[in-house]
């Protein structure tokens, strides 16, 4: 069990004094995985980083089953380190090194056996889906499959706790999930608790237990992740919650869309301000033969900008004449996603 007590951090910068974490608690169970989310600043990494003392707190204790791991001598806490792997949004990989030569490296380190090595080494790239991949290096490798290396690393010294920063922006949609998927493997297969540290809603609603919203250097609200999305309680909880329910909305409303207009492409043109009182599409019409029909458009006003969405059914076109036709709308500087 993890217990964060009374964290402060206080960075002293020639700008003054910035409180990146204040009164901090959190009690965060065994086998248990547990979002930290929070908007840019919020303080997570910060947090993060005294957990395993990389970053020490100006004040408070961080109790790893029930010891204070703050007060232990250098070595002692190399030692606990071992047993916390951590993953980052960039990887953070050897590029001279192989995959396999990358996931050896924490072993190398620990001046393990070089059999024991290679045969520990292969179990994780098993486990983490690398197999064949083995002499590839990083810059070979796709995020997805960079971040599987980056796992794997984490995992070498059977860790009892993996720290993960922010470990899936840099991923695309489908990428994130597969490694969401991943990391809920390794949590029930290897019973290792996960800290996600992150911005993205859904990484909270995919796979963590429960979640902790921090908001300039507090926690705001901590609870089962379910409670948080049914009942949220604090401004920042509460955007969260929309921003991602809006999302699903969308996805929802994107396959309707689908089933209503299955033929030709369906387009969804974002336009900004500047550009949101121009004649664009009629524009587009004057210079296409295929025929475009709007489907639904929205401008929304905000206190000093505006900007629309309009989703319109494009027919009677080559696969060419709609990569044309997209063209064009880019080039009024509309930003167009296929739905
Ligand atoms: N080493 C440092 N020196 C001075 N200020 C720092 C340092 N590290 C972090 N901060 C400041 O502490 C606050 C919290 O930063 P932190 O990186 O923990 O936030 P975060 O929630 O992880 O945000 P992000 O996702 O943008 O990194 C910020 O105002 C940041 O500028």
């Amino acid at each position: 069990m993890i217990e964060l007590r009374h964290i402060q951090k206080v960075f002293h910068t020639p700008k003054g004094d910035i409180h990146a974490c204040q009164d901090v608690n959190l009690t965060i169970q065994t086998g248990e995985i547990f979002g930290v989310i929070g908007y840019s600043g919020a303080g997570k990494s910060t947090l993060v980083r005294i957990i395993n003392q990389l970053e020490k707190q100006t004040s408070g204790e961080v109790m790893i089953d029930g010891e204070d791991i703050s007060l232990l001598n250098p070595k002692d806490l190399r030692k606990k380190r071992t047993k916390m792997g951590m993953i980052f949004q960039h990887f953070n990989l050897l590029w001279s090194r192989t995959v396999q030569k990358n996931i050896e490296l924490p072993l190398e380190i620990a001046g393990v056996d070089k059999e024991i090595r290679k045969k520990k080494t292969r179990e994780l790239i098993e486990l983490v889906g690398l197999q064949g991949r083995e002499n590839a290096y990083p810059s070979e490798l796709s995020g997805g499959q960079k971040q599987r290396v980056g796992i794997a690393r984490a995992l070498a010294n059977d860790p009892s706790l993996l720290l993960c920063d922010e470990a899936t922006s840099a991923l695309d949609p489908d990428t994130t999930e597969q490694i969401l998927d991943l990391l809920k493997d390794i949590n029930h297969k290897l019973g290792i608790t996960i800290i996600m540290i992150t911005h993205q809603m859904e990484v909270v609603q995919k796979i963590c237990h429960r979640v902790a919203v921090m908001s300039e250097g507090k926690v705001v609200e901590v609870g089962r992740v379910k409670d948080i999305f049914e009942h949220p309680q604090h401004t920042v909880t509460k955007r969260f919650v929309r921003d991602i329910s809006s999302k699903i909305d969308d996805d929802k409303q994107n396959e309707n869309l689908k089933k209503i207009y299955p033929n030709g492409i369906l387009l969804r043109l974002t336009f900004d301000e500047d550009i949101s009182r121009q004649p664009i599409v009629s524009r587009v019409m004057k210079e296409t033969t295929l025929d475009i029909s709007i489907v639904s458009g929205n401008l929304t006003n905000t206190i000093d900008s505006s900007f629309g969405v309009l989703i319109v059914n494009v027919l009677g076109g080559t696969k060419q004449d709609y990569e044309n036709i997209i063209q064009k709308f880019q080039d009024y500087h509309v930003i167009v996603e296929v739905i």
